[in-house]
């Protein structure tokens, strides 16, 4: 069960251990990555057989299912959740739609111009997970950018059920997309044939998509070992909710076991300013605990979750920063007076009628997000993680004139001469 630390207890140490998260410290997970890496490099799609049998129980007679295929498994799919997974579909696509923007040409001399223009990023490869829960939203979540932003070639891998297959909302939302292939890949093996490539499944420029612990280590050392790029780390989820007096223990309950149900490793975090509320939490949380399917996933998330006690809101965001959440919850009327106090956080989630699950599923916002305080330094996917911003720039007869004599003198004093008469030319061929 969580427990209760109070902030003022606290030293500078104990807050550092506690933000920290489990970061493989005897490098378990890299060793087993490292091999299921080199080992799909080497053998390309008959590792992709092996790991499936290995890793996934289940024998695959093909690595991928096609557009008739992904059609008929749609088709099983019910009426009110083809209307909920097109709701989902038109908030996010409404969202993300706003992001692409146009910017303005600056001349910052006169006859020197200089803007940015967007550019696709041509092959995506996107990874949905599917190993204690399949989740076909977020596919919405990357599938969506992605056709936004343009991309050319579209990789999706998942891992495949017992029934050798991907589940049919899955199906559905490749249907939504327009994409008519998925590969059935899960874990590390998904990751090092979207970076390697194999006889079947193209090599990427950048891979998106969150996953457990195999596949973020996966993600973060192709990034540096070969040249597919990532969007971020994005591992097991996580929660920090802060509260005061006006918030509701049976709501603050449920949305942190609303991510402790993604598995045993996702944490959990309430901060409040209310010794009552916090007791009273952890009444709820052992309550509604009690009656979830996934308890005992739950009641292992738990372990690695705590509250902690502050004087002040100023205090909790204080912690929050530290700690750098997935998600931020501000479980309190009084929200309006902290929210420019916030620093690290990959999504926030404001007032008492809020809920985490309405951006993990359908407000429109993007749920594949920085874990493990990597929201210090990176923002959640977006259509900005799909395109690149290529700068351009145009220098006229008059502009020559006026930026020349500046880059000769800084080509000079960094003793390049070249760069110097690469300007030197121009200028005399407009005297
Ligand atoms: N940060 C985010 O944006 C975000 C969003 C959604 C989900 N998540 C997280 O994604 C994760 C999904 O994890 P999951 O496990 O359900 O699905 P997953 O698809 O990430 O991983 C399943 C795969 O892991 C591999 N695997 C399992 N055990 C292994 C082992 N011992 N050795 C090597 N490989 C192994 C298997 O190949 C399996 O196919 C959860 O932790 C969830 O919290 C994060
Ligand atoms: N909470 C997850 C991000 O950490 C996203 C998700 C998908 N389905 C349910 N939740
Ligand atoms: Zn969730």
């Amino acid at each position: 069960m969580m427990r209760i630390y109070n902030y003022s207890d606290l030293s500078k140490s104990d807050i550092t251990k506690l933000v920290q998260r489990n970061v493989d410290p005897a490098n378990e997970i890299r060793t087993i990555v490292e091999d299921v890496l080199a080992t799909v490099q080497q053998n390309g799609d008959s590792a992709l057989f092996d790991y499936a049998e290995k890793f996934d129980k289940v024998t695959l007679d093909k690595l991928y299912l096609d557009k008739a295929e992904l059609e008929e498994m749609a088709s099983t799919v019910l009426p009110e959740q083809k209307a909920a997974l097109d709701t989902a579909y038109n908030n996010i696509y409404k969202f993300h739609q706003s992001q692409l923007k146009t910017e303005d040409k600056v001349e910052t001399m006169p006859g020197v111009s200089c803007w940015r223009e967007l550019r696709p990023i041509e092959k995506v490869g996107l990874y949905i997970p599917g190993g204690t829960a399949v989740l076909p939203s977020t596919f919405l979540m990357l599938g969506i950018p992605a056709r936004i932003a343009g991309c050319h070639e579209i990789v999706v891998c998942s891992p495949p059920q017992k029934n050798g297959k991907v589940n049919a909302f899955i199906a559905y939302v490749a249907l939504l997309l327009g994409i008519d292939k998925i590969y059935m890949a899960g874990g590390s093996q998904a990751i090092a044939a979207m970076a390697y490539g194999t006889e079947t499944i193209s090599k990427v420029d950048k891979i998106f998509g969150p996953g457990n612990q195999f596949v973020t280590k996966a993600k973060t050392i192709v990034q540096s070992t070969t040249t597919t790029a990532i969007d971020m780390p994005a591992g097991p989820s996580e929660v920090l909710v802060i509260a005061d007096e006006t918030a509701k223990p049976e709501f603050i309950a449920a949305d942190l076991l609303a991510q402790a149900e993604h598995g045993i490793d996702s944490q959990s975090i309430l901060v409040t300013t209310s010794a009552q509320i916090a007791e009273a939490t952890l009444a709820e949380v052992e309550k509604q605990t009690a009656v979830l399917p996934r308890a005992e996933i739950v009641r292992q998330a738990l372990a690695n979750s705590y509250i902690v006690v502050t004087d002040t809101l100023e205090e909790a965001m204080d912690f929050s920063n530290a700690y750098a959440p997935e998600h931020l919850i501000l479980a309190t009327e009084n929200w309006k007076l902290i929210t420019d106090k916030i620093i690290n956080a990959g999504s926030v989630f404001l007032g008492n009628l809020t809920p985490e699950s309405a951006g993990d599923y359908a407000s429109g916002t993007n749920h594949t997000l920085p874990t493990s305080s990597y929201a210090r330094a990176y923002s959640g996917v977006s259509v900005d993680s799909f395109v690149k911003k290529v700068t351009f720039q145009h220098i006229s007869p008059d502009g020559i004139k006026n930026i020349g004599p500046s880059v000769e003198i800084l080509a000079e004093l960094e003793g390049l001469h070249a760069h110097k008469n690469a300007v030197s030319v121009r200028m005399k061929e407009t005297l």
